[in-house]
């Protein structure tokens, strides 16, 4: 197999990518995380779909984040045709979920499969290995370096088998062991049913049943004569009973018509008497008629004369009443209408007298009304007039009380002005006076204390002599000034008194001024009030004028009010006259047509009855006619009976009835032996069936023993060649495996031989039972699980290419069929020699004829040594990955 293209949409860090491969060795490089393995991975999923996917993976985790779809096509060439594999997914990246959409495997670009687990089966099959020898043998994950190495022998051999299809051989050979212990099965089966068989055979004969049936045959024809003979008789004694049972029919058919032609005798009899009963009732109906009608046309000629109409035409006379009672109803009719009307005109006339009262009183109220108000502004203008003398006498005392003051009105117009002054006055004597009362105590003051000095003669502090000095002389002085000041002072107080006696004039004036005042204010008021009052009057005085036309208005109406009312009056109670008249002769009327009416109504009645009378008349003769015709057929039906007698007259019915008798008793007998033998007859036919169907098991169960026999000696021979077939794949398996084992041992221990360069261990060793053991250069056994990371790398390594090897060796054409040989990261325990010695594994795989390796890694020697290099980068933006072809 060879990869030749590889397309992935959306797989991980890619978003797109187209890679073409060649042949040779590839190395992938790039940094970590720039998307490597995710190529290798890709085509993994390519090849098997989502049966790649790990414990811990979901498909959705290899879709590229985010990414709703993607896609991974993979084209390969395999035994010389082109192949592609295109699987494409659908995701939901919120919840995480992806699916499978499609697994399309083209041949030569047509369409083989289109769908997932048929296209699974069909690269499997291509391959020849599944996704789990596809990761044991080819695909060198990274990080699964040494699974092979720990993996425990039985897992190693079932691995190995798998890949060298040996666990096929080790299925067919369970195939046919199972199926040598169905056919054992099937073997004990068929032995236990012959024995079966057998015994029922042997038990059926013992009862010897052609013997039985030969006897039950004879008893079965013995039985069937002596049922047929009696069948004859049977028939014999039936044939005689029949004709008896007819004969007495015939004899009770004539006894029955005899009876019945009697009893219509008797009711054709019956029939005449009711007849003539009608007759007799009809003819007093008749009667009864007669008497009715007479009595009726005297009632209708009394009537007749009433309405004296002795012979006029009823109808005529009807209309002319009715006509006449119509045109009376609509006089009545129209006074009524007149009396209405005049009725509504009195009771409007009768309101408008009332509404006239109403007003007359409501007049005179409001005409007390203002009198009283008159007489007691009258009272009022009266009283006000008496306040307005007293008030001027008032006046005229306080005037003369100013006279006496020898002021006039006018003068005292300033009085104010005065009275301001003469206060003024009198602050400023007061202010005179109080200074000079301080300066004379002042001076009394200063003329005590020199008094004292003088008195005890000289200074209290210097003791000089006072006498004769200036205190002397001061003293004096001041003395002389006090007494000044005195007088003064007490004229002061003379003039003080003066402006106060005229202050108080002033004062008094000043009242009299205000009194005056106010009494001219209060005679105006008083004066304005009263004109008031008068012009109030007048008003009064108008208004009871036009009360006074008013009423005399309302006076002549209700004088004209009542006048037309009495005429109305007049007008009603003659109108009530007419219409007694006329009600009386509508009643008059009503009782005429009443009688008319009778009178039709009784004539109608006559002629009635008298129709009826003349169809009773006719239904008499009818029902004599009907009397006639019974007597006929009486007649007739008599002579039918007399005939009747003659015909049974020479049959004796009690001797029939005896035969009947014993010719069914007979029968009765005959019949419950025939019973008997044919239950009889039946049962021994049914036993000779049972015999029969014995006899014929018998014959079966002798063929079934023979083909029992047939298909034990088969099973048997089967049996046999299954034992063979599973002994055979057992020793082809054994044979294959250590062949194999030799063969897989020498290769590692070849390869192995190639790539370790250091010296420690000498060889390897794979025995049968698959366990592996590394031998030390002195012979000592090591375990795969003890040696070192980098010595386990290596070793893995060494089995892993060895395993190819192996594999390619049973592939023809040297490998071609196989997937490339793939490593991820396979340097990353090695030191650099052993790195240079995988260089050269390398190279010696590709030289053996290994078509493709495609391996993953950033060593440097590694690139050196490619014939394809393709560096793997990731945007760290967009976080996609690209790969670049050196
Ligand atoms: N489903 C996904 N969607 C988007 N990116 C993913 C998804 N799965 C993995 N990646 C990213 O893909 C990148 C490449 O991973 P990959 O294993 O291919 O790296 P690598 O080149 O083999 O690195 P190393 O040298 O470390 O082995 C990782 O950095 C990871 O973040
Ligand atoms: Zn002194």
């Amino acid at each position: 197999m060879m990869i030749k293209r590889l397309k992935i949409q959306n797989i991980r860090s890619y978003e797109s990518l187209d890679l073409s491969f060649d042949e040779g060795v590839t190395v992938v490089s790039g940094v970590n995380g720039s998307g490597k393995s995710s190529l290798l991975e890709a085509c993994f999923t390519c090849l098997f779909g989502s049966k790649t996917l790990d414990r811990d993976f979901v498909l959705s985790d290899i879709i590229r984040k985010g990414a709703t779809r993607a896609s991974i096509m993979l084209e390969f060439e395999q035994s010389g045709h082109d192949y592609s594999i295109e699987q494409t997914f659908r995701n939901d990246p919120e919840k995480g979920r992806a699916s499978n959409t499609s697994a399309v495997l083209k041949k030569d670009g047509e369409i083989i499969f289109d769908q997932a687990s048929r296209t699974y089966e069909a690269i499997r099959s291509l391959l020849n290995m599944d996704e789990e020898a596809y990761r044991n043998c080819v695909y060198i994950r990274q990080g699964e370096i040494d699974v092979l190495i720990n993996s425990k022998p039985k897992d190693r051999q079932k691995m190995i088998d798998d890949l060298l299809r040996l666990g096929k051989l080790e299925d067919y050979r369970e195939r046919a062991s199972s199926a040598r212990i169905g056919v054992g099965r099937h073997q004990r089966d068929a032995q236990r049913r012959i024995k079966e068989v057998t015994a029922e055979v042997e038990g059926i004969e013992d009862s010897k049943p052609a013997e039985r049936l030969a006897k039950l045959r004879s008893r079965s024809k013995e039985l069937e004569d002596s049922i047929s003979s009696l069948n004859e008789k049977r028939d014999r004694a039936l044939s005689l009973k029949d004709e008896t049972s007819k004969r007495i029919a015939g004899y009770r058919e004539l006894a029955d018509k005899r009876a019945s032609v009697l009893e219509q005798i008797k009711e054709l009899g019956g029939k005449k008497t009711k007849a003539y009963a009608q007759i007799e009732s009809l003819s007093r109906d008749i009667d009864s008629r007669k008497e009715t009608i007479e009595k009726t046309e005297a009632k209708i000629s009394e009537m007749r004369s009433k309405l004296s109409a002795e012979d006029a035409d009823i109808e005529a006379v009807i209309s002319d009443i009715e006509d006449k009672e119509r045109s009376m109803r609509d006089k009545l009719s129209g006074i009524n209408r007149d009396k209405a009307v005049i009725e509504k005109e009195m009771s409007v006339m009768s309101s408008s007298l009332d509404e006239n009262s109403k007003q007359s009183e409501l007049l005179e109220k409001a005409g007390k009304q203002a009198e009283e108000k008159m007489t007691s502004t009258e009272d009022e203008i009266k009283k006000m007039q008496k306040m307005i003398s007293d008030s001027g006498e008032k006046r005229s005392d306080v005037l003369s009380r100013i006279e006496s003051m020898s002021l006039t009105l006018e003068k005292l117009e300033n009085i104010e002005d005065i009275f301001d002054l003469v206060n003024d006055q009198l602050k400023n004597l007061h202010g005179q006076e109080r200074e000079i009362s301080v300066k004379i105590a002042d001076l009394e003051e200063k003329i005590k204390k020199s008094g004292e000095l003088l008195d005890k003669g000289k200074c209290p502090t210097c003791s000089q002599d006072l006498h004769g000095s200036a205190i002397e002389e001061n003293t004096r002085a001041d003395s002389l000034k006090v007494k000044e000041f005195t007088e003064k002072l007490s004229e002061l107080k003379k003039k003080q008194e003066t402006l106060e006696s005229k202050l108080g004039r002033v004062k008094d004036a000043r009242v009299y001024r205000t009194q005056v005042e106010d009494l001219d204010k209060e005679i105006k008021s008083l004066n304005e009030r009263i004109s008031d009052h008068k012009k109030l009057l007048e008003e009064y005085q108008t208004g009871m004028e036009d009360r006074e036309k008013q009423k005399k208005e309302l006076l002549t109406q209700k004088s004209s009010l009542e006048e037309s009312m009495k005429e109305l009056k007049t007008k009603l109670s003659q109108m009530q006259e007419s219409m007694l008249t006329a009600q009386k002769e509508h009643k008059d009327l009503l009782g005429l047509l009443e009688i008319a009416k009778e009178v039709r109504k009784s004539t109608l009645e006559v002629e009635k009855s008298v129709s009826d009378m003349n169809k009773m008349e006719e239904r008499i003769t009818g029902v004599r006619e009907m009397i006639s015709l019974f007597d006929g057929q009486i007649a007739e039906k008599k002579a039918d009976a007399t005939e009747l007698n003659k015909q049974m007259g020479d049959l004796d019915i009690d001797e029939l009835e005896s035969k009947l008798k014993n010719y069914e008793i007979a029968l009765k007998n005959i019949t419950t032996e025939i019973g008997k033998l044919t239950t009889e007859r039946e049962g021994v036919t049914k036993q000779a069936g049972m015999v029969e169907s014995e006899l014929k098991r018998l014959d079966e169960l002798k063929k079934l023993l023979d083909v029992l026999g047939n298909r034990a000696e088969y099973l048997n021979a089967v049996y046999e060649d299954a034992e063979g077939l599973e002994a055979m794949y057992m020793r082809v398996r054994a044979e294959l495996r250590s062949n194999n084992i030799g063969l897989l041992d020498s290769l590692i221990n070849e390869i192995f031989a190639f790539m370790y360069s250091n010296n420690a261990y000498s060889h390897i060793r794979l025995d049968h039972e698959y366990n592996l053991t590394v031998f030390e250069k002195d012979g000592t056994p090591l375990e795969p699980k003890l040696l070192s990371g980098g010595e386990r790398a290596i070793f893995n390594l060494v089995l892993r290419c060895a395993i190819y090897r192996l594999l390619s060796m049973g592939m023809s054409g040297e490998g071609s069929g196989l997937p490339p040989l793939i490593m991820d990261e396979p340097t990353v325990f090695l030191d650099r020699g052993h790195v240079q010695q995988l260089i050269k594994l390398i190279d010696m795989m590709r030289d053996i004829g290994v078509g493709q390796i495609l391996v993953v890694s950033h060593d440097e020697s590694l690139i050196d040594s490619a014939d394809n290099v393709f560096t793997v980068e990731k945007d760290p933006i967009s976080n996609s990955s690209t790969i670049y072809a050196k």
